[in-house]
């Protein structure tokens, strides 16, 4: 028999709110509701302060869900909100919150790198250049905020749950010399998690400017692909210096970098330029070289557009081998040709002073 939402929100309503709020979906703590064909998902929105309350509660509702018949899989996601008791301040000679794009507070310098599509390899040259800008002595950081995939904890070989010493700041993680911090650390493993537009912007939000960055030349942002909330989120609350667009040769991942691109001009963030991946394939036993998807394709379509070409990445085994391995190629085998158009597109960047 196939489980219903109704079901799963009936157990639910058993549940106790530790905060005396009668049960948890009164409390208004169950969120993002997801019920698919025998997996239950979804988000516990919580005050951080009260998060340790929280755990068994977490445990409670997964073990009562999968007693349900028909139930094959729970994920239940712990995210935090700011406290809504808060009372309202009505000074008036208190000034009011800005609204429009704010600086974060030591980051000199915001570049998003973006994609049309997926797995076109944006977060692998995110990490790259990351790396790259590290070892040519820039103070980087980089924030993955793809919600659909974070996929730099991987990448840079990062784990475990970032602290927040006063339940208010956030602690980021460092290696290979960059300060990152992952919306894939702030869910467990393996969760595939549910975002709604408002807590999505939430959470950007909270990672921005809760994070103590320190203090940066420049923040790498790893947005999701194509031209969505995250995107609009982060060009109105945060003055974006500038964004990369990273596609393949091929038709349509070029139709959709046109899309991400017309999105940026819009929101009034420079075009620092595009970046070709998988550009050509090179055979890792004979060096033969292939156009896997095509060729030019994106330095064609850079003319046609009035940008930049910044490099053309080649299709290599050690690339992926090193990204998915936690140590990025520019690391990893920093003199190897596979690095080298990673490190000229540092390089070029930092010559135009754009990081
Ligand atoms: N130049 C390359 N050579 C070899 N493998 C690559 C290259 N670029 C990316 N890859 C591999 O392709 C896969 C997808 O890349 P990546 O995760 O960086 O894409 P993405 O655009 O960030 O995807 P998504 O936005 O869907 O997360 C990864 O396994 C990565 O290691």
């Amino acid at each position: 028999m196939a489980i219903t939402r109704e079901a799963v929100l009936g157990v639910l309503k058993q549940i106790t709110d530790p905060t005396g709020h009668g049960d948890i979906v009164s409390a208004g703590v169950v969120r993002a509701l997801n019920v698919d064909s025998g997996t239950v998902r979804f988000v516990m929105e919580i005050d951080p302060a009260r998060a340790d309350a929280y755990v068994p509660v977490r445990e409670q509702a997964e073990a009562a869900i999968s007693a349900l018949g028909g139930v094959e899989s729970v994920s239940v996601v712990l995210t935090g909100h700011s406290n809504p008791s808060a009372p309202p301040d009505l000074q008036p000679s208190r000034k009011s919150e800005p609204q429009g794009p704010e600086k974060i507070p030591g980051v000199a310098r915001i570049v998003a790198i973006a994609s049309g599509k997926g797995g076109v390899g944006k977060s692998t040259l995110s990490a790259n250049l990351a790396c790259a800008l590290a070892a040519e002595g820039i103070r980087v950081g980089l924030l993955d905020a793809d919600v659909y995939g974070p996929s730099q904890p991987r990448m840079l070989g990062v784990s475990g749950r970032p602290s927040s010493p006063d339940g208010k700041t956030i602690l980021p993680m460092r290696n290979h010399g960059v300060t990152m911090m992952s919306i894939g650390l702030m869910t467990n493993d393996d969760q595939a998690v549910v975002w709604r537009g408002p807590m999505l912007m939430r959470a950007l939000q909270q990672m921005m400017m809760q994070v103590q960055w320190g203090a940066l030349d420049v923040l790498l942002v790893d947005l999701p692909p194509g031209t969505g909330d995250v995107q609009m989120t982060l060009a109105q609350k945060a003055h974006v210096d500038g964004a990369i667009i990273v596609s393949t040769p091929q038709d349509v991942a070029l139709l959709d970098a046109r899309k991400g691109i017309d999105m940026f001009r819009q929101l009034n963030v420079p075009i620092l330029g595009m970046i070709e991946n998988m550009s050509t394939h090179i055979c890792s036993s004979c060096g033969h070289e292939e156009h896997v998807f095509g060729q030019g394709g994106v330095a064609h379509e850079a003319e046609k557009l009035g940008v930049p070409l910044l490099a053309e990445i080649p299709l290599h085994l050690d690339i992926r081998v090193a990204a998915d391995g936690g140590a990025p190629i520019v690391v990893s085998a920093p003199d190897s040709a596979q690095a080298a158009s990673f490190q000229e597109v540092a390089r070029g960047l930092i010559s135009q002073g754009a990081v």
